[in-house]
């Protein structure tokens, strides 16, 4: 098989060098929009293309239709056509677009400093790639393997997809698009059962960077048992880049793979999975949510099906909902529930339209928070204490993991008013998932994994890290007091969440490691990082106002001056994130004068962020 694997994915990368050589050679520069077209139209109906016919207007309207973007100003379509304009075989660090769980890179041009380096080539051998990789996972019985494809509203989503599809069957995977989508969707995908839906699928993608900014984009990766991990991607990335080195090694040969490129509408199967799971919870009501007023806030990302696919057909009035068309460029916040000017705009849109709820996903709907009438938000320790009581109730005593920074104020809600389990653990939602399922599978139950920044996958839901789920959770006990004769709008939601202290300051700097500095001397910046780490331990044993939090699974946290820091290195990149949280500022500054003293002496560290705190009034 990796015999075809290798000849199937040359013949694709093959073709596309011609293409482009030909493009340098007439003058016009390397379009990989155009290229797309051409290798679709060879790949799937097996014909070469006529490059020299094209005109220059041509080229800008393929490239606009392609896009998606006929809507859209026509600023942002000269934006596309620029961003693709790339040199396609340039040597590429594939190790480098590992970030996690997850692959993200620079797709479009235009920001400083930031080069492409998620080209259509490179989005294509990670595409052979993962089919090769799925290839050996999975026993195929003979059968052709079927893969989803879905996107949130980048301008260089779509781009991506054709590349992605090209690289899949190129390798004779059968691919379905989902076209705009939300990535716990994809996921779904290879767990329903529906043939006319073509489900469940071998193994899913979601083209989306999450919540970065316009010019990035990157994969997920799903099977049935969840989201592909680090090992895997550093095993797909290997792949990919083996495959991008044999490219334009051997003539082009014409696959004879027979596969087949499909499109549905997936998302209407997983909105009214959603809606019936609502009515059930509700006692089979049609419309448990009448009455209600719910604003949601997509950011103009993928998650405005929310309001006209969920929430209305449970009845709900959804107007003043805002930011649900999608728009790559995201003109009014970033979607991004951890960021101040978006959970801002959610509360206005409450306060304004005198909702009963606001929701806000971030752009592909993993994440999400909410916010009451009154405008109080259900977000990082709230959202975690809100969906815990939720849980709670429905499965007493069971231990809740949490990400590495949430509050000691959470515990104490959780353990002592809630009577469940809190294990805070480490950053990363994959982290927090596996290691739930990891305690649930060894017998201490556990139906909760969430994160600060609004990931949350409930057992219930195989495990699955969704926003819109977690808002479910909400819906559904709004409805059930709603057809109990509770009609206080979202009151029974914030009552939920009573007792649970807050700290009066709670900060994140994040101080930067200069990678180039002498100081490292040849060491890596997780190393040098480590040695802060170890550094910052020892002065706090020997301070007698701090003590080392006994149990504690990332970095050092310490507590003292009634609160607590800390410092930890970042999953990504090279950074040493400091959290703190007191009573006041003044005990805030304490802790942070503290960590200044115990790191000040490693140059190579960027303190300024955390001098600019002390300093502060
Ligand atoms: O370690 P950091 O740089 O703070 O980033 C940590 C965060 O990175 C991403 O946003 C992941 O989606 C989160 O699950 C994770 O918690």
């Amino acid at each position: 098989m990796s015999a075809i694997l290798g000849k199937a994915a040359q013949g694709v990368f093959n073709f596309r060098a011609q293409c482009c050589q030909q493009d340098r050679q007439s003058g016009i520069g390397c379009n990989t929009n155009v290229c797309i077209d051409m290798c679709n139209a060879y790949s799937l109906r097996r014909k070469k293309f006529a490059w020299a016919g094209l005109s220059v207007m041509k080229l800008s309207t393929l490239t606009i239709n392609m896009n998606g973007m006929e809507n859209r100003a026509s600023v942002r379509c000269t934006a596309a056509i620029n961003t693709g304009t790339i040199s396609s075989f340039e040597k590429v660090d594939f190790r480098k677009l590992q970030n996690g769980s997850d692959i993200r890179g620079v797709a479009v041009s235009g920001v400083e400093g930031e080069p492409i380096n998620l080209t259509d080539p490179v989005a294509e051998a990670i595409a052979a790639a993962f089919a090769s990789w799925l290839m050996d996972k999975r026993k195929q019985d003979g059968k052709r393997l079927r893969v989803s494809i879905g996107h949130d509203s980048r301008i260089s989503s779509k781009q991506m997809q054709d590349a992605f599809s090209r690289g899949l069957t190129s390798v004779g995977l059968n691919v379905i698009h989902y076209g705009l989508a939300s990535t716990p969707a994809m996921f779904n995908s290879t767990l329903t059962e529906n043939e006319n839906f073509f489900c469940p699928v071998d193994g899913s993608i979601m083209i989306t960077a999450s919540h970065l900014p316009y010019n990035r984009n990157g994969f997920k990766f799903f099977t049935s048992s969840g989201g592909l991990g680090k090992n895997d991607i550093k095993d797909i990335l290997e792949r990919a880049a083996n495959i991008y080195e044999k490219f334009s090694v051997e003539k082009l040969e014409e696959p004879d793979n027979g596969v087949s490129v499909k499109k549905v509408d997936y998302m209407e199967v997983y909105t009214s999975d959603l809606v019936e799971t609502v009515r059930r919870s509700a006692g089979n009501i049609d419309k448990p949510l009448e009455g209600l007023h719910i604003v949601v806030d997509a950011g103009n990302g993928a998650g405005g099906f929310f309001a006209g696919k969920v929430l209305e057909p449970l009845g709900a009035s959804t107007t003043g909902s805002q930011f649900l068309e999608p728009d790559g460029m995201f003109p009014n916040h970033i979607p991004n529930p951890e960021n101040k000017a978006a959970m801002k705009a959610i509360i206005q849109a409450v306060k304004e339209n005198d909702a009963d709820l606001g929701i806000i996903f971030d752009t592909d709907v993993d994440r999400s928070a909410a916010v009451d009438s009154n405008g109080n938000e259900f977000n990082r320790n709230r959202l975690i204490a809100l969906m815990s009581a939720l849980v709670l109730e429905k499965y007493p005593g069971t231990t809740i993991v949490t990400d590495s920074v949430t509050s000691d104020g959470l515990t104490a809600f959780i353990e002592k008013k809630l009577g469940g389990k809190h294990h805070r653990f480490k950053r990363g939602y994959k982290n927090v998932i596996d290691e739930a399922a990891r305690l649930d599978s060894i017998g201490k139950a556990s139906h909760l994994a969430i994160e600060t920044s609004g990931h949350g996958a409930l057992k219930e839901n195989h495990w699955l890290d969704d926003g819109a789920y977690l808002m479910v959770q909400v819906l559904i006990k709004l409805a059930s007091a709603k057809s109990s004769g509770n009609d206080n709008g979202s009151k029974i939601i914030t009552d939920l969440v009573e007792g649970l202290e807050e700290p009066g300051v709670s900060v994140e700097l994040r101080l930067k490691i200069n990678q180039n500095h002498a100081d490292l001397g040849g060491r890596s910046f997780q190393e040098y990082g480590d040695t802060v780490l170890k550094h910052l331990e020892s002065t706090s044993d020997s301070d007698t106002k701090l003590q080392k939090v006994p149990v504690n699974y990332e970095g050092i946290r310490v507590s003292g001056y009634g609160g607590w820091f800390l410092l930890r290195l970042s999953l990504h990149d090279p950074v040493l994130p400091l959290n703190v949280e007191a009573p006041s500022n003044e005990d805030a500054k304490k802790l942070g004068l503290a960590v200044l003293n115990a790191v000040k002496e490693f140059s190579a560290l960027d303190t300024s962020s955390l001098d600019d705190f002390l300093q502060s009034e």
